[in-house]
């Protein structure tokens, strides 16, 4: 199919428009341009999106030098060496050099490459395939709208915390100096991995929980690790609190948190990790039948359900299936095919578990990798997960320190790794691994879990000796006897 571009000035013409140039948008755009489609992507801030400026990329820059001064502390010879304190300014002057100081020429660049139309501005549905930007100008779209406008942090509606204008995720990955005293509320990842660099850049950190424990999404076990972890790097960790107000006399001033315990804590920087909201709330969803704010419905293809005519699609954070930068290029190029191929008019989509135009690994298989000290990484269902879903399972447990590979790998390693098994296909739901070195580790098992390895087939998948991987070994013994 040949690309059709009209450019009327008042009324431009494409097959697609998508709506946020973030890693998803990018990667709908560049699948729908590559299918034939003219595409144009629509950008308000910057082409990269949260995660190139204020997320996944500046907060892996933050905690890089953190998990290799610890692994060398483990190491005979070099050990002495790395026992100092972290170089806090040249970690962020390294940090704004990898966000190419928040300027997105090379991403431009990139889109330029690919053959894609950038128009800089709010973007806006205004009825079915229209989108206005900045109130002028208008786009509409032959085919498909993909909004792809991804999430923001969400601040929970705590008395003073607005006032006291809080870190959010975009402050912690992005401030030009270390605080103090930082207060983190919040034991999910984005608590958790600032938490991590803050503290080893030298500020006093204060995580404050409400429920129980650490990473609630993974198995226990990680939690329990990170948080040992955490506390001997000198965090104050308290869990099973709730913070009942917040107060900063002045701008720029010390901030005190209150708890339900009627404890108060003062810090210079407080920084709130309670989760994320649907960046939709002044996209024009109201023009279109759905409600403003909301997290968008969508198939397995990410079409937004409900929408009569189906040509708006949701991608990314915005559909709340999976957060998370991978997961939202995953999205990406099930809905490109899909776009596509109904454009094309292909009467039957292969939208069978696993098919092409089918986002299944969002429910079955989805990796993430949390950049902690140690690292978590897990792929798949929780045991917990996997018996609320009703599978039969077995769960086999081992140490990681038990294999030649640790040992060489760090003095002292400590981590665990669990499989959890349904016994009625004898093949992987899920696979959580707690220790330095993990996130390297995951992909081994995404691809057990996703390609449904029967464990048969995996006993001769040989891990190298001596690697972490030899716990793949371990677990297979347990299992197997
Ligand atoms: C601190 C932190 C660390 C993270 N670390 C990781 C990690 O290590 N690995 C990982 O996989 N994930 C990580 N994530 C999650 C990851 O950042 C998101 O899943 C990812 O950014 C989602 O991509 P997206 O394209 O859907 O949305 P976004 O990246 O949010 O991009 C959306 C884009 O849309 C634009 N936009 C919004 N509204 C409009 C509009 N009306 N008109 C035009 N443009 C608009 C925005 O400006 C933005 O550029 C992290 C998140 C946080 C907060
Ligand atoms: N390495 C990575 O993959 C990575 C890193 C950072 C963020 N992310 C993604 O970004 C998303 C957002 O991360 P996040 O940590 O903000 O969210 P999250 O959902 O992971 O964790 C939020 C935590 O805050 C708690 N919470 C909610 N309301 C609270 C309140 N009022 N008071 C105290 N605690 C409260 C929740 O119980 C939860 O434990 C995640 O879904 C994650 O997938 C990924």
């Amino acid at each position: 199919m040949a690309a059709t571009r009209a450019t009327d000035a008042a009324d431009e013409a494409y097959d697609v428009i998508v709506l946020g140039a973030g890693p998803t948008g990018e990667n709908v755009a560049d699948r729908a341009h590559a299918a034939g489609l003219s595409t144009v992507i629509v950008e308000s801030e910057l082409v990269g999106g949260e995660c190139s400026y204020w997320a996944c990329v500046p907060s892996k820059a933050l905690l890089r030098p953190v998990t290799t001064r610890s692994e060398a502390r483990r190491v005979p010879g070099i050990k002495d060496a790395v026992d100092v304190p972290l170089d806090a300014p040249a970690i962020l002057a390294h940090r704004d050099a990898i966000v190419s100081h928040w300027k997105d020429d090379g991403q431009v660049r990139w889109l330029d490459s690919a053959g894609l139309d950038l128009v800089r501005g709010q973007g806006r549905l205004a009825g079915p395939r229209r989108v206005v930007v900045d109130g002028e100008r208008v786009l509409t779209a032959r085919h498909a709208v993909a909004v792809c406008t991804g999430s923001r942090a969400l601040l929970p509606p705590v008395p003073g915390l607005a006032e006291a204008r809080p870190w959010t995720s975009r402050d912690a990955t992005s401030s030009q100096s270390v605080p103090g005293r930082l207060v983190v509320v919040g034991g999910g990842v984005v608590g958790v991995e600032m938490a991590t660099a803050w503290r080893a850049m030298g500020a006093s950190v204060t995580l404050l929980v409400r429920g129980d424990g650490l990473l609630p999404r993974m198995e226990p076990f990680a939690g329990h690790l990170v948080a040992e972890s955490l506390a001997e790097a000198g965090v104050f960790l308290r869990t099973g609190v709730e913070v009942r107000e917040v107060r900063r006399e002045a701008p720029g001033g010390p901030v005190t948190v209150l708890l339900d315990s009627g404890d108060e804590i003062v810090a210079d920087e407080l920084l709130i990790a309670t989760g994320r909201a649907p960046r939709t709330e002044d996209i024009g969803l109201d023009t279109v039948g759905l409600p403003p704010g909301s997290w968008l419905d969508v198939d397995d293809s990410c079409r937004v359900k409900g929408v009569t005519g189906g040509w708006l699609y949701g991608v990314g954070d915005v559909n709340h299936r999976a957060l998370l930068t991978h997961q939202g290029k995953y999205q990406a190029r099930v809905a490109g095919a899909a776009i596509a191929a109904r454009a094309r008019g292909v009467p039957i989509l292969e939208s069978d578990p696993w098919g092409a135009h089918a986002a299944t690994a969002d429910r079955r298989a989805v990796p993430q990798v949390v950049f902690s000290d140690p690292e978590a990484a897990a792929v798949g269902l929780s045991a917990a997960e996997a018996e609320k879903a009703g599978y039969r399972i077995r769960v086999v447990d081992q140490d990681m320190a038990a294999t030649a590979g640790a040992s060489v790998y760090a003095e002292d390693y400590r981590g665990r790794a669990r499989m959890v098994v349904d016994l009625d296909r004898e093949v992987l739901l899920g696979v959580t691994f707690v220790g330095m070195g993990v996130g390297e580790l995951l992909h081994s098992a995404t691809i057990a879990v996703a390609g449904e390895v029967p464990i048969e087939r995996l006993w001769h998948a040989v891990p190298s000796f001596p690697t972490l991987s030899e716990v793949w070994l371990r677990l297979l013994e347990a299992y197997r006897g």
